[in-house]
């Protein structure tokens, strides 16, 4: 029996295609970056055929270097960026329009009005999501209103909405199967995460047509096969999942309380509560963990807009460095003593502030203040960020979290490593696979063609790589937090002022 698994993980900036062994051994990777596309202030696309043709060109790669051919892979996983928009032509599966990115704001104004209505109560406890553009029902509401004739395509059914999990399905199946899983509906403002199911009410009052939905299936499904002149052979698709989620899973977060944090670009920390949604009171996001066998387990999650972002910006913007890497050498030259704290509000604060006026800012200069301090507060903002999610988390759930697994491309650094176990104070474990959202959804498909036995076995293939015990007192941590919530008032201020027209 083949039992080699394919993840495809198509991300915001590039798709990756991974084959892992029964073991979940990684076997070979692929990845192919593509344009992003910034037509006007704070509008973020995506070319939908890019996507496709990098996702189709990873694929083969990886089965190239892998040596494979399709029919020794024995289930394929797709994981994707989450919220992001398609609209396409159930006849042609062209988009009819480019892919709308998680991260563009151009509904934002739409978002208010619905705000000012009265409505985020509703949303809020149909969705567990709060009314922001960064979700895809606003993002679908702009399409049907602004692509000339969408609206009445979509009222003779010609038009499919879907996630990028979707529409790569979609085109996987040779534009036969129309389904998404339960992750990845949760974000999209139109489900209903406590019934399961497209919410009529919400639907409405965002006046999209019930047609254009996919069916929303488990994380792991039969949901579809792979047209045979793709790959030389059809590849039943087992599993989908939304890229967090599916990190989630690679990283065995499966008891409540379990928590993982992604440090990227930006940062993602998701904890799973359980099978009851938990509401939060600090403007959290109440997500689908996963659903198996008809079963949801759900999370609560805070999003950081900046993370490694900082990192760029202090090697593009500022050039204090010519590679990531060298921070970590800084900062061991700086320790956590400088004073100086770096608020990288570049774009307005996501959780759990929601602040969109917020704008960063260095603080605590000093005539001794160099490159070295500022760089180590960059990272050290990274830190402090988490330390806000875990606190709103910890109230929420009422879950003490016990460690903290962390993946990405900026945990490689193993100075901000352990400034993350100091500034928690909690242990920070690294695991030895860091692609947990590839390896996430390769268990998930794993799991429902029987390599695996349950979430229990998949919890036995993860491994520490190392795990970094807090080892700062903790007066010293409370103090260097107080300064931190201390600079990150500061940057608000004017913020609130603005708006209230104080100012
Ligand atoms: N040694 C390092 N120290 C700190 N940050 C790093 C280091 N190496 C990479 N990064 C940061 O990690 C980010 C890349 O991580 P990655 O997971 O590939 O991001 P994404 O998937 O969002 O593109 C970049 O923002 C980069 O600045
Ligand atoms: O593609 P990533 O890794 O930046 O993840 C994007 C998130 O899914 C957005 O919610």
């Amino acid at each position: 029996m083949p039992d080699y698994i394919l993840a495809i993980d198509q991300g915001t900036t590039s798709s990756r295609a991974m084959i892992f062994d029964a073991r979940l051994q990684p076997v070979s990777v692929a990845q192919q970056e593509f344009d992003q596309h910034f037509p006007q202030d704070g509008w973020v696309e995506h070319d939908a055929e890019d996507i496709w043709h990098s996702v189709i060109s990873v694929v083969r790669r990886a089965l190239g270097d892998a040596g494979l051919t399709a029919t020794a892979i024995s289930a394929i996983g797709i994981t994707n960026q989450r919220e992001t928009t398609v609209l396409w032509d159930a006849a042609t599966g062209e988009a009819v329009h480019p892919a709308i990115v998680w991260q563009d704001r151009r509904t934002a104004e739409f978002c208010d009005r619905l705000h000012a209505a009265g409505h985020e109560p509703l949303i809020n406890e149909r969705t567990g999501l709060l009314i922001d553009p960064y979700f895809s029902g606003t993002k679908l509401h702009w399409l049907l209103d602004n692509v000339a004739g969408a609206r009445e395509r979509a009222a003779r059914g010609e038009l499919r909405f879907g996630t990028i999990d979707s529409f790569l399905l979609w085109r996987l199946t040779g534009g036969k199967v129309h389904r998404t899983d339960a992750t990845n509906a949760s974000r999209t403002l139109l489900f209903n995460i406590h019934t399961q199911q497209w919410d009529d009410q919400l639907l409405e009052l965002l006046n999209i047509p019930a047609s254009l939905l996919p069916e929303v299936l488990d994380n792991t499904a039969d949901f579809g096969i792979t047209d045979p002149s793709l790959f030389g052979a059809g590849i039943p698709i087992c599993a989908m999942a939304g890229d967090q989620q599916a990190a989630l899973v690679g990283q065995a977060c499966f008891h409540p309380g379990s928590v993982k944090s992604t440090y990227g670009t930006g940062c993602f920390m998701v904890m799973n509560t359980g099978t009851t949604p938990v509401q939060s009171g600090h403007r959290l996001l109440t997500t689908v963990a996963y659903r198996l066998a008809g079963e949801t387990t759900y999370a609560l999650e805070g999003s950081i807009f900046v993370a490694g972002a900082a990192i760029q910006w202090l090697r593009d913007g500022l050039k204090l460095i010519r590679h990531a890497d060298e921070t970590e050498a800084l900062a061991e030259q700086v320790g956590d003593q400088s004073g100086v704290y770096l608020v990288p509000a570049f774009t307005g604060l996501g959780a759990p502030y929601w602040d969109p006026l917020a704008r960063g800012a260095i603080l605590g200069l000093t005539r001794d203040t160099g490159i070295a301090e500022i760089v180590t507060a960059g990272l050290q903002s990274v830190c402090f960020q988490t330390r806000d999610l875990l606190e709103a988390m910890q109230a929420d759930s009422a879950m003490p979290m016990s460690t903290l697994r962390v993946d990405g491309g900026m945990v490689v650094n193993n100075w901000m490593v352990q400034a993350l176990a100091n500034t928690l104070g909690v242990p920070v474990d690294r695991p030895q696979v860091t692609e947990t959202t590839a390896l996430g959804v390769a268990c998930l498909a794993g799991l429902h063609v029987g390599l695996f036995t349950g979430l229990e076995d998949l919890a036995r293939h993860w491994d520490c790589e190392r795990s970094f015990a807090p080892v700062m007192p903790e007066a010293r941590r409370e103090e260097l937090y107080a300064g931190w919530l201390d600079a990150v008032e500061r940057v608000r201020r004017p913020a609130h002022a603005n708006r209230t027209g104080e100012g």
